[in-house]
């Protein structure tokens, strides 16, 4: 279930440029917010179930990728409470979500079909993108989900413009555009997120901190301490937030969030996670990671974490646990199996939907094409 309506803040709980990252959630699962925790059990339980589907969505591409029937995945575990926190936050199929090509959690928890995210992945015909796209590469027209590019920070101005026609238009929508640490040092970035603050737009731009661009780490990115702090060069707040405490990555966006909502212009939210998985299939990173750092921040698993809490208040058991997955494993092998059964995309719809009118040397390719494949 996702909330299709959230109540506006009257009072705003969280604290910009905070030194220590907010976290709502001990370790060890207690609640230790200083605020009375609003949510029901059904949206309770919800967030653990996207949170693990999203794990399991991960190791899925692994298979995938090694039985050869995708190309590539950008791994995502590690990152599963910033993108479900964020994807609850936002009005689903009201609001604009702007995703980076790490975000299939979020997409996954905004609500789009499973066939068509492995659809998306495999490159079949159950793929809204036709095939035309990257691995990993989210979007979606019902569900207001820019395409996400692959070129780091590209739909960051994108944002920043929707975000201006919907304060233009009066449209109530927020613009919610994640990406990485490594896109913080992009042009890109600051431009739109200068223009943002300076016509008080309706957006909020996430940061998915995992410390590392590939295998550049956060020390060589940046000399700030926090991303969050970079906000202060654009008169904004910049919230400095744990990304491994699945309620405070909610709480902290949906603030940011209503608060832009309700006028009071753009924010930016740094989720601080940690990536498991390599950069991305073409990348080894054990050659720039020390094991005991990555083995360090898996004992700070953010599904673990958010199962503490849950079994604290009655709301998980073992068996619970093993139900989810089971079906969670059956929704997506049949996905899987529906995406692969709509068949290949035909090669020469590369050719489509690139200009209104079609191009004389477009078309010679495309009859070249056919021909040679016939
Ligand atoms: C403009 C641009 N420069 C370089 C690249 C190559 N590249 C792809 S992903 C990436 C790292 C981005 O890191 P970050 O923004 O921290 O996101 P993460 O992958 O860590 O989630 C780079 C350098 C690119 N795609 N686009
Ligand atoms: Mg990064």
């Amino acid at each position: 279930m996702v909330r299709e309506t959230l109540p506006v803040m009257e009072t705003e709980w969280f604290q910009p440029f905070t030194e220590q990252p907010i976290a709502l959630l001990s370790e060890e699962g207690e609640w230790i917010g200083d605020f009375p925790l609003d949510l029901d059990e059904t949206l309770l339980r919800q967030l653990y179930r996207d949170m693990l589907a999203v794990r399991l969505m991960d190791e899925r591409f692994t298979v995938l990728l090694r039985t050869g029937k995708i190309s590539f995945t950008a791994p995502m575990a590690g990152h599963e409470a910033a993108q479900v926190g964020v994807a609850h936050a936002l009005r689903r199929g009201h609001d604009w979500a702007f995703p980076y090509y790490r975000d299939y959690g979020l997409a996954l928890a905004l609500g789009v079909p499973l066939v068509e995210i492995f659809g998306q992945m495999i490159g079949t015909r159950a793929d809204p993108n036709k095939g035309r796209q990257m691995p990993c590469h989210p979007s979606s027209r019902p569900l207001n989900i820019f395409a996400a590019a692959s070129t780091v920070a590209s739909h960051i101005p994108p944002a920043t413009g929707a975000a201006l026609s919907m304060k233009i238009q009066g449209t109530g929508q927020v613009a919610v555009c994640t990406f990485g640490d490594g896109a913080t040092s992009e042009g890109d970035w600051y431009a739109a997120i200068n223009f943002a603050a300076v016509q008080r737009v309706p957006a909020v731009f996430v940061c998915e901190n995992n410390r590392y661009a590939i295998s550049v780490p956060y020390s060589c990115q940046t000399a700030t301490r926090t991303i969050a702090e970079k906000a202060h060069a654009f008169g904004i707040p910049g919230y400095h937030v744990d990304g491994m405490d699945v309620l405070a990555s909610y709480y902290v966006s949906r603030e940011a969030i209503e608060r832009a909502r309700a006028g009071h212009g753009p924010s930016l939210v740094e989720l601080v996670v940690y990536r498991y998985g390599a950069h991305s299939s073409a990348d080894d990173d054990s050659r720039y990671r020390p094991r005991e750092e990555v083995e360090l921040w898996r004992q700070r698993d953010p599904l673990v974490r958010y199962q503490r809490f849950l079994a604290r208040h009655g709301l998980w058991s073992e068996e619970w646990e093993r139900q989810l997955r089971e079906e969670i494993a059956r929704e997506q092998a049949e996905a899987i199996e529906a995406a692969e059964r709509a068949g290949e995309v035909p090669a020469e719809w590369m050719f489509d939907d690139v200009y209104a009118e079609p191009l004389w040397h477009l078309e010679r390719q495309r009859a070249l094409l056919r021909a040679e494949l016939q």
